[in-house]
């Protein structure tokens, strides 16, 4: 009889929207270092084909899968597909990271580490040893800055980096969750779903991660999505003062 634990089952999610030019050297990045994770795309009918070039990969290579959605429908509601898609295949742990190669994946071997003594792990910015390499912007520092200040004020977040996707989720955790009350379609579900993470006592870790400019193609937020997140966090805090949520 075997006396080692199993190891625990990790699914790698990948929401794409036009990453055409990322989407088939990213998988083939993450399997040299998660080689036995499996690779869900969720796509919402990519223009330039990001949606085809994930099925050939799927036809190709062993647990790759893809989700296609009709249209651009959020980052945030396609991060909720692939949580619901790791709870309905009784995955062990969902690892969520942007399909631009902003989130490296030789860092994916250090979230897993952490989650032997946590429930989500950060791939964070703001802790030692992380950061931001390449140009990132001053607009784009001010907004990042300014939104985990406003995250941490009124959703009471302690972790240093909130609005970053490069995490893992215990999956048991978020089965525990109510998803209907999630409010956020797109860029605030970051923060919002640590807050529901922290409502069912999630233990947070972070860890060191560098973010590095996408590769190609161009990111999708906008002042409409910047502003449609600080409405949400907004609200969300309103009702956690008046005890709401
Ligand atoms: N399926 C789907 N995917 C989307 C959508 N919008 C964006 N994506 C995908 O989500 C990832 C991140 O999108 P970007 O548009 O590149 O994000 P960003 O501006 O670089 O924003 C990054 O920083 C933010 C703040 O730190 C983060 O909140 C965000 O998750 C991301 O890491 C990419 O893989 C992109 O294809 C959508 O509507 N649907």
């Amino acid at each position: 009889m075997s006396t080692q634990a199993e190891a625990p089952k990790v699914l790698i999610s990948l929401a794409t929207y036009n990453e055409a030019g990322n989407v088939e050297p990213l998988i083939e990045n993450i399997r040299q270092f998660a080689p036995d994770a499996s690779i869900l795309v969720i796509d919402d009918n990519s223009p330039d084909g990001t949606g085809a070039i994930a099925d050939a990969m799927a036809a190709r290579l062993k647990n790759v899968f893809v989700i296609h959605r009709s249209g651009k429908l959020g980052l945030g509601t396609a991060t909720l597909e692939a949580m619901a898609f790791a709870i309905e295949n009784r995955f062990d742990y969902l690892l969520n990271m942007d399909a631009d190669f902003s989130h490296p994946p030789k860092f994916i071997p250090d979230l897993l580490a952490g989650m032997a003594d946590h429930d989500v792990m950060i791939g964070s910015r703001y802790v030692p040893g992380g950061g931001v390499e390449g140009e990132f912007n001053l607009k784009r520092k001010f907004m990042s800055t300014g939104i985990n200040m406003y995250a941490r004020t009124f959703l009471g977040l302690t972790n240093r980096d909130n609005s970053g996707a490069f995490r893992c989720y215990r999956v048991s955790k978020l089965a525990e969750m109510d998803f209907s009350k999630i409010r956020s379609r797109g860029y605030s579900f970051q923060e919002e779903i640590l807050y529901w993470c922290k409502k069912v006592g999630c233990r947070f870790g972070e860890t060191p991660i560098l973010f590095m400019n996408r590769r190609s193609g161009m990111s999708k937020i906008n002042s409409r999505e910047a502003a449609a997140a600080i409405w949400i966090i907004f609200r969300i805090g309103v009702a956690r003062l008046v005890g709401r949520a």
